[in-house]
């Protein structure tokens, strides 16, 4: 299946960290009742000396105990992790498995060469049942958990007893098909959610981008802008420090339009906007298009200075830029008129705005290509 991005190898791994430990829990408290259960059986079982040997019983005691030892221990280490979305926990659940796994084959090893078979193979079916529906999602986990157990159990019980039966064989090959095909149902409905919420993902990154930025030149918006602007508002307002904008709009653009045609308007106001963001570069300012040709710039803590040099900047590098314009009646080239705005503490979003409106209303009545 095609994946929608190289950002989802990274979720994938991201989701199986957290599945595992999401199920591991469960599959810890199947273990603990299992070893219980087969430490119980090997107590209490009324003819211990026909179903066990004396030194397997001992190993298969101390493998069951130190199943339910470390299950438990985990258990408690997962509850009481400070952070639980902590990295570490997913690498403690992954090596907990092998350690199980490790524990049920010495288990089954036991039972085989003790030839307490009656129980291996529903014990053993229902056990990797259990990990297959904690750990599928995660083929190499759950291959960790599997491979060791049902190993031991093929190869011990080629050695050990009087050979594997026919019978047996396909019994085993049976067991692992079934297991490996129920893994793959489970895994594409895995695959698919985890597919359906990255393309949700990118989907509102997008919408993120669409309602926030100017298609055409790639700054922020209007409506990005005002935000951002109550955002530098709030700030200020608590450290008191004054703030700078600039509202620009490129003089006789109707006749650059009429002049050279409205493509080459577009990429005339493309490269405003470039030169706008590199003048705003040395000072952290926020560019943003107001609307046609107009734009805004945003100079956080600058005071009256800072803002004539960031206008004198937007001016001088306008000029390097040298676009031509010959329909113009101020120049021979692109020009601008800015009107400046000092936000100090008091002044609302909306009379910072009017007052670069006005500013710029006067510097065009005054002859355009200036600062006001
Ligand atoms: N190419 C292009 N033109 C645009 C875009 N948005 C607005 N305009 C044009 O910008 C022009 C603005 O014209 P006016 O408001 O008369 O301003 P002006 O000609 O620059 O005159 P002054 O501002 O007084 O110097 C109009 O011709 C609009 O069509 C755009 O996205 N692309």
């Amino acid at each position: 299946m095609k994946k929608p991005c190289a950002a989802f190898d990274v979720r994938l791994a991201e989701m199986r960290t957290i599945a595992i430990k999401t199920s591991v829990t469960w599959f810890l408290w199947v273990n603990m009742m299992f070893s219980s259960f087969i430490l119980g059986r090997n107590y209490f079982s009324a003819s211990q000396s026909e179903v066990l040997f004396h030194h397997p019983a001992a190993l298969l005691e101390t493998m069951m105990v130190i199943d339910l030892t470390l299950s438990a221990a985990v258990l408690f280490i997962m509850r009481m992790a400070p952070l639980q979305n902590a990295q570490w926990l997913g690498g403690l659940a992954k090596w907990t498995v092998i350690g199980l796994s490790l524990c049920w084959a010495g288990c089954f090893f036991v039972l085989i060469v003790s030839n307490d078979v009656r129980i291996i193979f529903p014990s053993a079916a229902l056990l990797l049942f259990t990990a297959l529906i904690s750990l599928y999602f995660d083929p190499k986990v759950l291959l960790s958990f599997i491979l060791p157990i049902w190993l031991t159990i093929l190869i011990t019980s080629l050695f050990y007893r009087d050979g594997l039966t026919v019978m047996n064989g396909l019994q085993w090959i049976f067991l692992a098909g079934l297991i490996e095909s129920g893994r793959r149902i489970l895994n594409r409905w895995f695959m698919l959610a985890l597919r359906r919420e990255q393309e949700n993902a990118d989907l509102i990154q997008q919408l993120g981008l669409l309602a926030n930025h100017d298609p055409l030149t790639g700054i922020a918006n209007r409506r990005a802008f005002e935000a951002q602007m109550d955002q530098a508002i709030l700030r200020h307002q608590q450290d008191g420090n004054s703030f700078g904008l600039i509202m620009l709009d490129v003089d006789h653009f109707k006749l650059y339009n009429d002049y050279y045609g409205h493509q080459k308007g577009d990429l005339c106001l493309t490269a405003i906007a470039r030169a706008l963001e590199s003048a705003a570069l040395t000072s952290s300012g926020i560019v943003g298009r107001f609307g046609g040709e107009e734009f805004v710039v945003l100079l956080p803590d600058a005071d009256a200075n800072a803002l004539e040099t960031a206008a004198q900047n937007i001016a001088a590098i306008l000029q390097a830029q040298n676009i031509p314009h010959a329909a113009s009646l101020v120049s021979d080239r692109v020009t601008v008129s800015q009107g400046l705005a000092l936000w100090q503490p008091g002044v609302t979003a909306r009379e910072l705005i009017a007052g670069a409106d006005k500013a710029l209303y006067q510097a065009k009545q005054e002859g355009r290509n200036r600062y006001k």
